[in-house]
């Protein structure tokens, strides 16, 4: 097992912050990053892939640096790109065995590891089509198996379900579910659902400070309590959505039903109301980025 440890890590890009004050150690587990779009999240994993370099702070794998380790780092590395490129022409198998011989796997390995992969993937039966044809779900389940190709004892997926529907989705996470077992896993996206259930840990960047982290259920316990519901006259919305965290807004004949996340009652009509993950994360964004470290 490894000890990915980032120490007080920034990332400049001339006078644009892009990455603050990031510490956080990952070890064996599922991590979901968690942000908007700008947030930070590519920067952080190129860095964490050795791609960029910090403008100040420091990264380790098992207390070394990642930038004295070189090729020894790399072989330890599986990486999705948000931007990920294929050639449409390959069938998928063409493909991962181009993509084997670019990372210089034994041939001898190579082609059991790839009917693997296929397998995981469950694109076995699709292998000799061109990637032309395949639709965008495929084409990230295709795009996570060269990553995989390597057994990286780190895998870093840049939104890895960007663009898939909901089936899809699913069995996304059922893939990711499996490979946390016995390796780093970090990947990112926008959208609360995705890191819901799979995530052992979920870290939420905003604008390049990490500013919650914590499992599922301790991210859920910052929002409990603040959570609310009431029903007001559609003239007062705008006035409570300046006011409050609006996190759900639902027409109801000429009122409005209302979820608002507030430490004190916003009104004496409001009652307490479960919290879900979105609320939780909503909550979060409220806060504004400072780092707060973690283990
Ligand atoms: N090469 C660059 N030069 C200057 N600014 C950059 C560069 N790359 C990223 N940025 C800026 O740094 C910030 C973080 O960008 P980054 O791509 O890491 O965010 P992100 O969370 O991955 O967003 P997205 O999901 O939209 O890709 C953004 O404000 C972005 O405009």
């Amino acid at each position: 097992m490894h000890e990915l440890k980032l120490m007080d890590v920034q990332k400049k890009y001339k006078e644009k912050e892009a990455v603050r004050q990031f510490t956080f150690t990952f070890t064996n587990g599922v991590y979901g990053l968690l942000g908007e779009n700008g947030a930070g999240k590519t920067t952080l994993m190129r860095l964490i892939c050795g791609i960029l370099q910090p403008t100040n702070g420091t990264i380790t794998c098992d207390n070394i640096r990642i930038a004295e380790m070189g090729a020894d780092y790399r072989r330890l590395l599986g990486y999705l790109p948000q931007d990920f490129g294929y050639y449409g022409e390959f069938t998928a198998n063409r493909f991962l065995n181009y993509m084997a011989a670019l990372k210089a796997l034994p041939a001898d390995y190579v082609q059991g590891r790839i009917e693997e992969l296929l397998e995981l993937v469950d694109l076995k039966d699709m292998k000799n089509r061109k990637l032309k044809t395949y639709s965008g779900g495929m084409l990230r389940r295709i795009g996570i198996a060269q990553a995989l190709l390597n057994e990286p004892e780190i895998l870093i997926l840049d939104e890895p379900t960007a663009g898939l529907d909901p089936k899809e989705r699913v069995r996304f996470r059922n893939i990711i579910s499996s490979l946390g077992k016995n390796r780093i896993v970090l990947f990112s996206t926008h959208i609360v659902s995705d890191v819901e259930y799979i995530a052992d840990r979920i870290l939420i960047l905003k604008s390049g400070g990490l500013i919650g982290q914590g499992t599922e259920s301790e991210i859920m316990n910052d929002v409990k309590g603040h959570v609310w519901q009431c029903v007001v006259p559609e003239r007062e919305v705008q006035k409570i959505n300046e006011k409050y965290i609006v996190s759900n807004l639902r027409n109801s004949g000429e009122n409005v039903e209302l979820r608002i996340i507030s430490e004190f009652q916003p009104m004496n009509e409001a009652k307490y109301a479960e919290a879900t993950l979105e609320d939780a994360y909503l909550y979060q964004m409220g806060k504004t980025p400072a780092s707060i470290g973690g283990e």
